[in-house]
């Protein structure tokens, strides 16, 4: 008996988040006021993070920035601090786990808790996994993976003493679907996505509906991580690159509205169901016609000719 009643229960659950979802789609929800509240972000000094930073700044939030660029996270907090609210800056490498907790700790003692935080430092090997050092290709899951057990592991305890905080991992498109030659970006987002999800069913699964989760998904942004990346020429025009300001204010909407995920732009949602619903070889033919299948290769080159020109260092040297 109680299996059908159950079962009842959940049919009216999921009946009722889906119109909940389409009516999200199409008004605007409601946005939650952040004013006053504590917001840390990581890759501050990075595109993306500087215009988190004046996005959660306009909104009244008081910030926390970390970045291993000293200088370049110095000039997004003087940015700030002209819309009128307070910023701390830390200098971390969130490669390094000890980094993170000793960083952390000086924030919880000199600042306080912490109850919004954004996961946004981000970084690429943009080299072919067969030439590319290894070091570089480990960095990518420290810094866009593991860090994000460590972050969590420092600052969720303070959020679930007082059931109030919200995490933001900001993922991609790539870690929803993947393409070639960005083994490590695509293994470290996909694991992004994997823990971002777990964490949310563990809050859930424990009543602590105070902290909200949101997941960020989006194309590529113009600004030059992945420089070069590019697909079929025609179809460039139907979905380009996303302009750096649109992707971080659209970023905000969902994390205001305490949406669990966003794609941006949406259309993103057709190769990731695609993904899970086509053959494999189907999903394949629509990579090569749309250009998705090699569009990392001029990324790739232009980082290969820096790598060649000296700009980088390769461990393999040492074998
Ligand atoms: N650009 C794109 O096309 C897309 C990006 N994303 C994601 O968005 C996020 C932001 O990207 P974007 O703004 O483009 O990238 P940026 O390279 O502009 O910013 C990343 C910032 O993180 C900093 N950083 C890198 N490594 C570390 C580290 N070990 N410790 C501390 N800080 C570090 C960088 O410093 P430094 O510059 O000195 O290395 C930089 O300031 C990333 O997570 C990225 O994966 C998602 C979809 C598309
Ligand atoms: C593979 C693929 C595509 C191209 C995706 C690209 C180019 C994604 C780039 C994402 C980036 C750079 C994310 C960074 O985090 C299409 C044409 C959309 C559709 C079919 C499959």
């Amino acid at each position: 008996m109680s299996l059908i009643v159950d079962l009842l229960l959940m049919l009216i659950d999921v009946t009722y988040s889906i119109l909940c979802a389409v009516v999200r789609t199409f008004l605007h929800p409601r946005l939650k006021s952040i004013d006053g509240e504590l917001c840390l972000i990581t890759g501050a000094g990075g595109v993306l993070g500087r215009l988190f930073a004046l996005e959660f700044a306009k909104e009244g939030a008081h910030l926390i920035l970390w970045d291993c660029n000293t200088a370049a996270n110095e000039q997004t907090a003087q940015l700030a601090r002209k819309l009128g609210v307070e910023v701390r800056t830390y200098t971390v490498d969130l490669s390094k786990r000890q980094s993170i907790y000793q960083t952390a700790g000086r924030v919880r003692a000199e600042v306080g808790d912490v109850s919004i935080l954004v996961n946004n430092a981000g970084v690429v090997a943009g080299q072919r996994l067969l030439e590319c050092p290894d070091e570089l290709l480990e960095r990518t899951l420290l810094v866009n993976c593991h860090a994000l057990f460590w972050m969590t592991k420092a600052f969720l305890p303070q959020m679930k003493a007082r059931n109030h905080g919200h995490i933001v991992t900001i993922a991609s498109a790539l870690g929803l679907f993947t393409t070639a030659f960005v083994e490590d970006y695509c293994t470290s987002k996909f694991g992004a996505v994997g823990f971002h999800e777990s964490l949310a069913h563990e809050l859930r699964a424990e009543n602590h509906y105070g902290i909200k989760t949101t997941l960020v998904c989006p194309y590529i942004i113009d600004t030059g991580m992945f420089a070069g990346c590019e697909i079929r020429k025609e179809i460039q025009s139907l979905i380009p690159p996303l302009e750096p300001l649109y992707t971080a204010q659209q970023s905000m909407k969902a994390i205001l509205g305490e949406q669990e995920m966003v794609c941006i732009p949406r259309i993103m949602y057709i190769p990731f169901i695609a993904r899970a619903l086509l053959p494999w070889e189907a999903n394949v033919a629509t990579y090569r016609f749309m250009g998705g299948d090699k569009c990392m290769l001029p990324f790739i080159k232009s980082t290969e000719m820096k790598t060649l020109n000296g700009h980088m260092k390769s461990s393999n040297d040492a074998f």
